[in-house]
């Protein structure tokens, strides 16, 4: 058991200084690897500290929305010099925090030093397009004005590229940021917040309040100073965000749970089918919202393809993300754990075959972590809860298809539609997957889970409200349009 001894409080950053919460309660940021390490403290805010970061960033709005977009693109310049010179510390703070491995959590913190480049660059790009009007002596354009005050409520899963994914798009097109991280993961996200501290954002353009959801993360949502609200998290949490929202008039995106599928065709590349659905269900413990939860394979390769995954799993290392060699971490908080192995009982009482894994793993390196198995059931039928709600944890289904027709028709039997992918070498069978598959994002051999930040990122169905976060898809989310007309 070894206990890191540094544990530092973290302060709510509001109106540019870092300031204690009005309840003077503070809660800790537990290791999921090592209960008994404490990563740092962080405030338990109340009401009041959200009004006065939501005053904080009103105050600043006029100012900030009046500069060049190149000037706000070069604070997001300096922040992303900064980021990158910590990019060790911040990394191991996830890791710690959250459970990744630190290469995980690495290329993660590189990832969000590149999101805040990418949207730096926006400063300098056009914002409207000039339409001809009816009258031949009139100008008529479009531009784009900020919301105001966005709220930014964030899950621990990626504690640095979806604040960044939230942020830099909402701060360079002229809004000020309330964000309130998950809890799990405080500690990385002021680490954030030092990024622009240093790099001298003005005071109030950014603010971070922590505390628990239902406080914070709600009056977020009901907060009449805040114009528009950016959310990732839980189905059920995002459905009360985007209701609460509605009912005032605010703008609102979620971005919520998968049900991923992948497909594996007879003609498919199976050790690279293989891998993908390793790296894409397992890899962050199976925490991503793009993570492979549901593998339907087709009955001519269905034994090679499980033998195969079964001697891969068998190969991976778990334990504490911060160890050289380890390839999986624990769960990211008790909760995920306790709810990952309600899902495994569940699995069995409802007949799915437990192929491997299913338990906590065992030995002295486990006992004080959340740790589980990397788990594959089998015989999975499509009402089964294991096929049907997002488990956000190291668990695969697998599924038998005889046709390709039966594999879509399955891939489809979800109320998720975020990401799918498929392996296959035939090109009829990739476009009609492109064509038939109800996901926002379809991967042909490749595995479900990564996304690019210069690209649109959102779900159908279930999974989100519909709108686009990244690339230059969040233009519509962090801006209004203006149309213009000008007469001599
Ligand atoms: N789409 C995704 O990337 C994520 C999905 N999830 C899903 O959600 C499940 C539960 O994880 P949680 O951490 O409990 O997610 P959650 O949805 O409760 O938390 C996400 C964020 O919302 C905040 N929040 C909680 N209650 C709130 C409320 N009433 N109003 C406003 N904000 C609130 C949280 O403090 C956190 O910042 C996971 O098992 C997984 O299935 C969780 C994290 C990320
Ligand atoms: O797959 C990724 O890189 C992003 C996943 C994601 O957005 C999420 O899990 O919330």
């Amino acid at each position: 058991m070894t206990v890191k001894s540094e544990s530092r409080t973290y302060l709510n950053y509001i109106g540019g200084t870092w300031v204690p919460s009005h309840t003077g309660e503070i809660e800790a940021s537990i290791n999921p690897a090592n209960r008994n390490d404490v990563v740092g403290y962080i405030q338990n805010s109340a009401l009041p500290d959200l009004d006065g970061a939501v005053q904080a960033a009103s105050a600043a709005h006029k100012a900030w929305k009046r500069l060049a977009g190149s000037v706000r693109g070069d604070y997001l310049y300096k922040a992303a010099a900064i980021l990158e010179k910590r990019l060790d510390e911040v990394a191991t703070a996830m890791t710690r925090e959250m459970g990744k491995t630190l290469p995980e959590a690495k290329g993660e913190t590189a990832r969000g030093v590149a999101i805040l480049r990418y949207y730096a660059g926006e400063g300098m790009r056009s914002v409207g397009d000039v339409i001809p009007s009816t009258d031949s002596e009139a100008l008529m354009f479009t531009t784009r004005v900020p919301l105001g005050v966005v709220g930014v409520i964030t899950p621990w899963n990626f504690p640095v590229a979806i604040p960044l994914w939230k942020m830099a798009p909402a701060l360079i097109y002229g809004n000020t940021v309330v964000i309130k991280p998950a809890s799990e993961t405080g500690v990385t996200c002021a680490l954030l917040m030092e990024c622009f501290e240093e790099a001298g954002l003005p005071a109030g353009v950014v603010n971070m309040v922590t505390g628990d959801g239902s406080v914070i993360g709600r009056g977020i949502a009901e907060h009449p100073g805040i114009q528009a609200i950016t959310f990732t998290g839980s189905n059920a949490v995002g459905k009360t965000i985007g209701q609460a929202a509605l009912a005032r008039g605010a703008k609102y995106q979620l971005e919520m749970g998968g049900k991923n599928p992948v497909v594996v065709a007879a003609d498919a590349d199976l050790s690279l089918a293989v891998e993908a659905t390793i790296s894409g269900g397992l890899r962050s413990t199976g925490q991503k919202c793009t993570a492979t939860s549901r593998v339907i394979v087709h009955q001519d390769v269905y034994e090679p393809f499980k033998r195969l995954l079964l001697e891969r799993i068998g190969e991976l290392k778990i334990g504490d993300g911060m160890e050289r060699n380890v390839w999986m971490g624990p769960c990211a908080n008790e909760k995920q754990h306790r709810t990952v192995l309600a899902y495994i009982r569940k699995g069995k009482e409802e007949g799915a075959r437990l192929l491997c894994g299913g338990e906590q793993p065992q030995g002295s390196g486990y006992a004080d972590g959340y740790y589980v198995e990397p788990t594959v059931f089998e015989e999975v039928t499509p009402e089964m809860t294991i096929a049907r709600e997002e488990i956000f944890g190291p668990v695969l289904a697998l599924m038998k298809a005889e046709s390709m027709e039966q594999a879509l028709a399955l891939a489809n039997d979800a109320e998720f539609g975020l990401s799918a992918s498929i392996f296959t070498t035939n090109i009829g069978a990739m476009l009609g997957f492109i064509q038939e598959m109800d996901a926002g994002l379809v991967r042909i051999n490749a595995e479900s889970a990564g996304v690019e930040l210069q690209a649109p990122f959102g779900g159908m169905k279930q999974s989100s409200s519909h709108s686009r976060e990244q690339g230059r898809a969040a233009i519509e989310f962090f801006t209004a349009v203006k149309t213009v007309f000008v007469k001599s």
